[in-house]
């Protein structure tokens, strides 16, 4: 029996990550579709056409990122529910909107205009009683001098040239986001809580604790 049978997890269900740049989501996602035998739906960081220019130039690239950003993730929206399910997701849909291009904007570094375009456009690709939400968004959170450890040795270089000031206004606005996200079901996990490159078999831990997530809402899925 897989770990998924023993913690009775539909095979259907979409399990998306959240959390600030560098907290660990893609470590999560590998780790927990290879437990759950589930497909991976990963953000292609190195084939984006605009993230280097965008950290080069927040103002002029901005609008560019987060058009591409929204195809993106839509495309693997569409591939998610198109495979039945079965899928843990690195990053939400909705970090896009609620932290980047919020942030943005109120920074300054997009255009106003630019800005209610694209989220007009989120809105009505997404906020729509058609689109599927996850069943559950797993949030990882952490003290950011731990995380921007973690920027630093993955090796980014736009990332590591890239003011702290960013990761601090990111992280401060991470902990407020989720505090009024609705869209679907969470699951807060702190990152020093567990550590899946040391120890893998914790990953065991934290499938028992989505095992109970679903028993507990099993009735809401008849
Ligand atoms: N428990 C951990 N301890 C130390 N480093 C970690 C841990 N988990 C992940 N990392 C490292 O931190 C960096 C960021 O992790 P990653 O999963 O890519 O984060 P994200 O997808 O949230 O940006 C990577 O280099 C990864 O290997
Ligand atoms: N919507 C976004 N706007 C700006 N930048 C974004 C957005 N989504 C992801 N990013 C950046 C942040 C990181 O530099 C890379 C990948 O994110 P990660 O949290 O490491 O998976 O893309």
């Amino acid at each position: 029996m897989n770990l998924r049978e023993k913690y009775g997890i539909p095979n259907n269900a979409i399990i998306t990550i959240a959390g600030t740049v560098g907290v660990g989501k893609s470590t999560m996602t590998q780790a927990l579709a290879d437990a759950l035998q589930f497909r991976t739906s990963f953000e292609n960081v190195d084939q984006n056409p605009y993230l280097d220019l965008f950290y080069e130039d927040f103002e002029k690239w901005s609008f560019h990122l987060q058009i591409y950003f929204l195809a993106e993730r839509f495309k693997e929206q569409k591939r998610m529910f198109e495979y039945g399910g079965g899928f843990v997701q690195d990053r939400s849909i909705y970090e896009d909107t609620g932290i980047f291009a919020k942030m943005h904007q109120e920074k300054g570094t997009m255009n106003p205009v630019d800005y209610e375009t694209y989220t007009n456009l989120f809105e009505a690709m997404v906020m729509t009683p058609y689109f599927p939400h996850p069943d559950l968004l797993i949030y990882l959170e952490g003290p950011l001098d731990g995380i921007l450890s973690r920027i630093q040795e993955r090796g980014r270089h736009m990332e590591q040239q890239t003011p702290i000031s960013y990761w601090e206004e990111m992280h401060a606005r991470y902990d407020k986001w989720i505090n009024s996200f609705n869209a679907c079901p969470i699951l807060r996990l702190d990152i020093n809580d567990y550590d899946l490159l040391k120890n893998p078999q914790e990953v065991e831990t934290i499938v028992e604790r989505i095992g109970h997530f679903f028993e507990q809402t099993a009735f809401l899925r008849k």
